[in-house]
């Protein structure tokens, strides 16, 4: 019954709209598998003809959609009464970004997104005095950050990184930012920003957000105050003040996202035991594809599906020598035969451990929920897809289960211990809660036309001021730097409260399935894995893991935890004891950094410095440019 005035003629019925679904998932699946292979084939050999395959999948997936978005919307779906069939029609007639109409629009923002993924990927920074010895992100610059205490030494890799990536992504990103709202608004949305948390399927997204932000705030000041007053036993107080907000590269990351790294210089009982995975997973010799296999045992202990062959053949492990790649780490579902792949370019260290898990949450997800149909294969929201790694690292990062396994020499019953090994814990959950707050704050605004391209820079760090208390260890070029673009989620165009929201509920969900497993005691002390019923724990999880995105999460969410909204609770349940110490370490420190403070910044006109260690930190004269 094709019919060209739709409203004078009668539409498909509901039977009609069962055997269209079956026929369009076969269809979709086929479709998404080569387009998976050919992103794939690019981020894993990163040459000019793989970015112009992608492109073609891309746009052949984007043709695709429309085209039967523009079938489906021949049945009288809304009218369906089962729910299943209306939510999947639902889901097949919104396009998102795949409704540009324009062909060589289309075209322009995929090439803008290969170009971009290529240019971040790719960046490097080359020494002042040595133009020749270029470091790349990974390992070199990230292992800079990790590792140096040197004040200008680790100014120039965190200022290098911003030219050689953030700088040169700001057109591109500028021009994409048009494209996209271009695109999404012949869906209907407003802009794209508004297109992204209608996933969250939440009228008051926002809000709840903003609530559980403002419950976790003074934790955060807490953590910050605290590790603000060792950064000036390590660098002096002319280098960070005791009221200020801390200078960005000091915190052991390139993007001051987590705290980790600069563990050893907070530790609050250093003559107590602490966890060291890293030097005892090099000292018994782990190589990546041990550290995965770490991972999948704990995942199988948990009852959860252990990764399939083509996992171990297909997995991208480390870094190749021989070509270009996306050498951020990341989780890939090909839809057809089970087929699922990390590609990760692994260190030897506890944070890419922790990565793994983080990947390897991914893939279970996938595989929990491959019998769904195709739109129901993503996470009950976006959050909770980057919330099952972590959940499970929650229990393999307690000291018991890490002894368990070999990498923690002894096991320790003492309160300062505890302390010792919360601390860690806040380095990595409660210093991340502003960052993955504040990138879609940014990102929302910007597609919303609130933030304009004159203002990126600007009001990005007014945002990391505001929320993380960081400040540039340099000025910022207004016209030149795009510090937002050396991150990876804003090239890549990935949305990023998605972190924020799992940060908070992977702990309603370490908090549920430890009392499923049996187990009592104090939340941070829980191993699931330890619990005499740890199989009921399991199976909730895979029950939940298994819906997909089949329900509202608010449904998926009740299978595991009993509830069904986000709440602060679980992780200050976790961190209470830390709370109290730190509080008491606090008693004379200034909560909060809004005293306008900046840090000192060398640039007489010799353009050079003198390092920590003495030595002559040689720096181009330029390096002053704007200033
Ligand atoms: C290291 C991790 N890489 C992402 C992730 O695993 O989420 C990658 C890149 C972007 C999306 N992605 C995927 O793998 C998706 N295909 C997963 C999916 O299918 O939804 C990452 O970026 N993380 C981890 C913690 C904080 C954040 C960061 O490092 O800032
Ligand atoms: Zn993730």
């Amino acid at each position: 019954v094709l019919c060209s005035v739709p409203t004078h003629c009668q539409k498909k019925n509901e039977s009609e709209g069962v055997i269209f679904l079956e026929e369009y998932d076969i269809r979709a699946k086929e479709l998404q598998n080569r387009a998976v292979i050919a992103g794939w084939n690019y981020q894993t050999n990163l040459t000019e003809e793989n970015a112009k395959k992608q492109v073609e999948l891309n746009l052949e997936v984007a043709k695709f959609s429309k085209d039967v978005a523009t079938d489906a919307s021949e049945y009288d779906w809304e009218n369906f009464s089962n729910f299943t069939v209306k939510r999947l029609f639902s889901m097949i007639t919104t396009l998102g970004t795949a409704a540009l109409e324009d062909e060589e629009k289309l075209e322009e923002y995929n090439n803008l997104l290969s170009e971009m993924e290529e240019i971040y990927s790719t960046g490097q920074a080359c020494e002042y005095d040595d133009p020749e010895t270029c470091l790349d992100l990974n390992p070199d610059l990230e292992d800079c950050m990790a590792d140096s205490t040197d004040y200008n030494r680790l100014l120039f890799c965190w200022e290098g990184w911003r030219d050689a990536a953030g700088r040169r992504l700001a057109d591109p990103y500028t021009k994409f930012v048009e494209l996209s709202n271009e695109a999404v608004r012949a869906d209907g949305w407003n802009d794209t920003g508004e297109y992204w948390r209608s996933w969250y399927e939440t009228a008051d997204f926002q809000q709840q957000l903003e609530n559980i932000y403002q419950e976790l705030q003074p934790l955060y000041q807490n953590l910050h105050a605290y590790v603000r007053r060792k950064l000036i036993d390590t660098y002096g107080a002319e280098m960070v003040n005791a009221e200020g907000p801390i200078p960005a590269h000091l915190l052991g990351n390139m993007w001051a996202q987590t705290w980790g790294n600069i563990y050893n210089l907070v530790i609050p009982f250093p003559n107590k035991p602490s966890i060291d995975v890293t030097d005892e997973m090099v000292r018994q010799g782990y190589d990546a594809r041990r550290m995965f296999n770490l991972s999948d045992e704990f995942f199988r202990e948990m009852g959860q599906i252990p990764m399939p062959d083509s996992f171990w053949e297909r997995t991208m492990y480390t870094r190749p020598d021989d070509r270009e790649v996306v050498c951020h780490a990341s989780a890939w579902d090909f839809y057809l035969d089970n087929d699922v792949r990390i590609k990760m370019c692994t260190k030897v260290n506890q944070e890419d451990l922790v990565t793994v898990h983080h990947e390897m949450g991914h893939i279970e997800y996938f595989l929990q929920y491959a019998h769904q149909p195709l739109p129901f294969r993503e996470g009950a929201n976006p959050g909770f897809h980057e919330a099952v790694g972590d959940l499970l690292a929650l229990s393999v990062s307690t000291p018991a289960h890490l002894n368990k396994v070999g990498l923690l020499p002894e096991l320790v019953d003492d309160p300062e211990v505890d302390i010792n090994f919360l601390m860690q814990m806040a380095l990595e959950k409660i210093a991340f809660l502003p960052f993955g707050y504040l990138i879609d704050q940014w990102r929302w605004r910007v597609f919303n036309g609130d933030i304009t391209p004159d203002k990126y820079n600007e009001e990005w760090w007014k945002l990391r001021t505001q929320y993380q208390g960081i400040v540039p260890p340099v000025p910022r070029n207004p016209d030149k730097d795009f510090d937002a673009g050396s991150k990876y989620h804003v090239p890549a165009n990935t949305p990023y409260i998605r972190y924020f929201v799992s940060f908070v509920i992977q702990f309603q969900f370490h908090e549920a399935m430890c009392s499923l497993s049996g187990f009592s005691g104090e939340l941070h002390k829980c191993d699931a894995s330890a619990g005499a019923m740890k199989e009921i724990a399991g199976s909730r999880l895979a029950e939940m893991l298994r819906m997909g995105k089949s329900q509202p999460w608010p449904e998926a969410f009740e299978v595991l935890t009993g509830s069904r909204a986000m709440s602060a609770a679980a992780i200050l349940q976790y961190f209470a004891p830390l709370i109290d110490w730190l509080e008491k370490q606090n008693e004379n420190e200034t909560l909060g950094w809004d005293n306008g403070w900046t840090p000192p910044y060398d640039c007489e006109g010799t353009g050079g410095f003198t390092c920590l260690d003495g030595s002559r930190c040689v720096r181009p004269a330029d390096k002053c440019d704007g200033i």
